[in-house]
C-alpha cells in the first residue's frame, strides 16, 4: 500500500515536472501498458496461462468505447466500462473452449482470437475509426484542455489493476493460481478446481486489458485493427511483466516504465537516422535482460538485496479434531472389477480389493505392477476402463480429482510434487482450503497440520525450493492432511530418504492414523511396511495375487515369487533340501 501510494506521488511530481506534451503522452502510455501488463499478469504470470492473445481484450475495450462515441453518441466515461463487460464476457468465451489446452497450444490458440478479431473489423469497414472531437463540453467526453488529465485517469486506472493484484495475491484466488502455475495436477489433488479459479482470472484479466484498450482510444483518438488488435499489442503486454518481473505486481510496473520511454526516445532519436534500428535496440535491451535476469527485474532485485530471512509464522494452530472413531470392519473404499489398460498394457487388471475404516492398508508388488496408476485411477487422475470404486458408499468413478479431494480423499506423489515458490506454510494451507472457507482458519489448519507431521515452525517458513527429501516428503504429507481426508494414499512416502529420516516419516504416519485417518500406502521399503501394516494387498503385472495379514502375505509363495523370481526361490528351497 504504501508502496502503491509512493509511485502514485513520484508519477504526480514528474508529471508536473514535465512540461512538454510529448513526454506527457509517454507518461500516459506508460501507465496504459503497465495496466495492460498487469491485466496480462493476473492470467499469465500468476496462473502460468500463457496468452499471446491479449490485444483480443485491449482491442475489444478500444473498439467498444470508439464505436459507441461514433454510431451511439455515448461518451467514454460510458464506453469505457462498457468496454470492460465486452472484455469480460469475451474473456468467459475465450476461456471455455481455450482452458481444454494446456502449455504452449493455449498459448497458441490465444494467439488466434486477436488475430481472427483484426480481420473481422477490416472486413467490417473499420480500418481507421476516429473519435469525434467534442469542443462544446470536453470534460464530459474525456477531451480535456489540459492532457495530463489522461495521464492521471491512466494512473487511476492502473492503481485499481494494482489493488486487484494485491487482493489476489494475497487470496486463496492467487494461491490457487500460484499453485496451479506450479503443478496443476498437485493443485487438483489438493482439492484445487483448478476450472473455478482460471475462469475468474481470465475474466478479470480480459475486464482490465479491455479497460487499456478504451482508454488508449480516448488519448490517440484514433483507432485501426493493427494498432489494437495487431501481434505487438500481444507481446508488449508479455514483454514488459517478463523484462520487470512474472507474477508479482511490481514487474508490469518496472517493465512499462523502462521500456515505455525507451522505445519512444529510441524511435525519436534514431527512427529518422536509420529507420528501422530503433527496434533493433530495444529487442537487444529485451534479450540481454532476460539473459541476465530470466524471471525479469523484480526478481532478480528482490533475490539480491532484498532476500528476507524466512518467517516464523506466529498464528495458533487449528486445535486436534476430535478422533474419528472408526466403525468395526466397515469398508470405506471398496474397488470392484476396476481394470485400466494403456494401449495392450492391462495396469491393472480385474482388481477388487476393500479397505477398512481406521487401519493402514499396504499395497507391494515390483516395478511396473500397477500400484500408481492404482492411486491414480482412486484419486480420479485417470478413469477406469471398467469396475466400480466406492468411498464410504458413494460411486466416485468419473469425478475430477479435486472433487473426489473434497468427498474425503487426500495423496502424496512418489515423485514429489511441492510448489516450489511457496513457502511450506503456503503449500500445506493450498491443501487445507477444502476443509474451510475462512483463509485464516485454513492457515490455522495447515499450521496444525505442520505440526502433526513433525515440521518445526521454522521450517514453515521456509521456502519449498529449498528443502530436503525429509522435509519435501514431510510437506507433502502436512498438505494432505490438512484438508483432514477420512482415506489418505501415501505413493512411496519413504522413498529416498535415510534410516533416522524413514523411522520419522514412519512415526508421523503412525500419528496420522491414530487421528483416525485410515491410510493406503504403496510402499518398497518391506520393513517399514510389515510394521506399519494392518494388511496388505500384493499386485503383479495388473493383477491382485495375495490379500491378508502382513503375517500370511509375506509368506506367500506367490509373492515371494513375484518379488524374487522363479528361479531364486528354486534355489532357495533347494538349500533347504
Ligand atoms: N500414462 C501411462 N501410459 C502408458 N503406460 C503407462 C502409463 N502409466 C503407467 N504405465 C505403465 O503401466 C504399468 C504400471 O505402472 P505403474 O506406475 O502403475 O507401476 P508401479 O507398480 O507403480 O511401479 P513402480 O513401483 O515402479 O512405481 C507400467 O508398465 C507402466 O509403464
Amino acid at each position: 500500500m504504501t508502496a502503491i501510494a509512493g509511485i502514485v506521488g513520484a508519477f504526480v511530481v514528474v508529471l508536473l515536472l514535465v512540461d512538454s506534451a510529448y513526454y506527457r503522452l509517454i507518461l500516459t502510455l506508460v501507465v496504459i501498458w503497465a495496466t495492460l501488463g498487469l491485466a496480462w499478469n493476473m492470467l499469465s504470470g500468476y496462473g502460468g496461462l500463457i496468452s499471446f492473445g491479449h490485444a483480443a481484450f485491449f482491442g475489444l475495450g478500444a473498439y467498444t468505447v470508439t464505436l459507441a462515441m461514433v454510431k451511439l453518441d455515448i461518451t467514454p466515461w460510458l464506453g469505457i466500462p462498457m468496454g470492460v463487460v465486452v472484455g469480460m464476457v469475451a474473456g468467459l468465451l475465450v476461456g471455455l473452449p481455450t482452458f481444454r489446452l494446456r502449455g504452449h497450444y493455449f498459448g497458441l490458440a490465444m494467439l488466434a482470437y486477436p488475430l481472427a478479431m483484426l480481420y473481422v473489423f477490416e472486413w467490417l469497414g473499420y480500418q481507421e475509426v476516429t473519435l469525434p472531437m467534442k469542443r462544446e463540453q470536453p470534460a464530459a467526453w474525456m477531451q480535456f484542455s489540459d492532457p495530463r488529465v489522461h495521464a492521471l485517469l491512466g494512473l487511476g486506472l492502473m492503481v485499481l489493476a494494482l489493488l486487484a493484484s494485491l487482493a489476489v495475491e494475497r487470496s486463496r484466488f492467487g494461491r490457487a493460481l500460484r499453485a496451479i502455475k506450479q503443478n496443476e495436477a498437485a493443485a487438483e489433488a489438493a482439492g484445487i478446481d483448478t476450472w473455478r479459479w482460471k475462469m475468474p482470472a481470465m475474466v478479470l484479466s480480459a475486464g482490465f486489458a479491455a479497460a487499456a484498450g478504451g482508454l488508449y482510444a480516448v488519448v490517440l483518438l484514433i483507432v485501426t485493427p493493427p494498432t489494437v488488435f495487431g501481434v505487438l499489442v500481444s507481446a508488449q503486454a508479455l514483454i514488459v511483466c517478463l523484462f520487470g518481473g512474472v507474477g508479482t505486481l511490481w514487474g508490469p510496473v518496472i517493465g512499462a516504465a523502462i521500456l515505455v520511454p525507451l522505445a519512444e526516445i529510441l524511435h525519436g532519436e534514431l527512427g529518422s537516422v536509420v529507420p528501422g534500428i530503433q527496434g533493433v535496440v530495444y529487442g537487444l535491451a529485451i534479450i540481454g535482460i532476460i539473459l541476465l535476469a530470466p524471471e525479469g527485474i523484480f526478481w532478480r532485485l528482490r533475490d539480491r538485496f532484498f532476500a528476507r530471512a524466512p518467517e516464523v509464522p506466529k498464528l495458533a494452530p487449528a486445535p486436534d479434531p476430535p478422533v474419528a472413531l472408526a466403525r468395526p470392519h466397515h469398508e470405506l473404499l471398496v474397488l470392484e472389477g476396476v481394470s485400466r489398460a494403456f494401449g495392450g498394457l492391462r495396469a491393472i487388471d480385474n482388481v477388487s480389493l476393500a479397505v477398512e475404516e481406521g487401519t493402514v492398508h499396504g499395497i507391494i508388488g515390483p516395478n511396473g505392477a500397477g500400484k500408481t496408476t492404482l492411486f491414480n485411477v482412486i484419486n480420479g487422475f485417470l478413469q477406469p476402463d471398467s469396475g466400480t470404486i466406492r468411498f464410504d458408499g458413494r460411486d466416485i468413478v468419473g469425478l475430477r480429482p479435486n472433487r473426489i479431494c473434497r468427498a474425503g480423499i487426500g495423496r502424496t506423489f512418489q515423485i514429489v510434487r511441492a510448489f516450489p515458490r511457496m513457502t511450506v506454510l503456503e503449500n500445506v494451507t493450498t491443501g487445507a482450503y477444502v476443509a474451510t472457507p475462512d483463509d485464516r482458519e485454513a492457515e490455522r489448519l495447515a499450521l496444525w497440520a505442520i505440526d502433526r507431521v513433525g515440521l518445526s515452525r521454522r521450517e514453515a517458513g521456509q521456502m519449498a525450493a529449498g528443502l530436503t527429501m525429509r522435509q519435501l516428503r514431510l510437506l507433502e504429507l502436512a498438505r494432505a492432511v490438512a484438508a483432514r481426508p477420512r482415506l489418505l494414499l501415501l505413493d512411496e512416502i519413504l522413498a529416498g530418504l535415510g534410516h533416522a529420516e524413514l523411522e520419522e516419516v514412519v512415526e508421523a504416519i503412525r500419528r496420522i492414523a491414530r487421528g483416525g485417518t485410515t491410510v493406503l500406502i504403496i510402499e518398497h521399503t518391506m520393513h517399514a511396511m510389515v510394521r506399519l501394516a494392518d494388511r496388505l494387498t500384493v499386485l503383479d503385472h495388473g493383477a491382485l495375487i495375495a490379500d491378508g495379514p502382513p503375517a500370511e502375505v509375506t509368506r506367500d509363495a506367490a509373492v515371494i515369487e513375484a518379488y524374487l523370481g522363479r528361479k531364486w526361490v528354486q534355489r532357495a528351497a533347494d538349500r533347504v533340501a
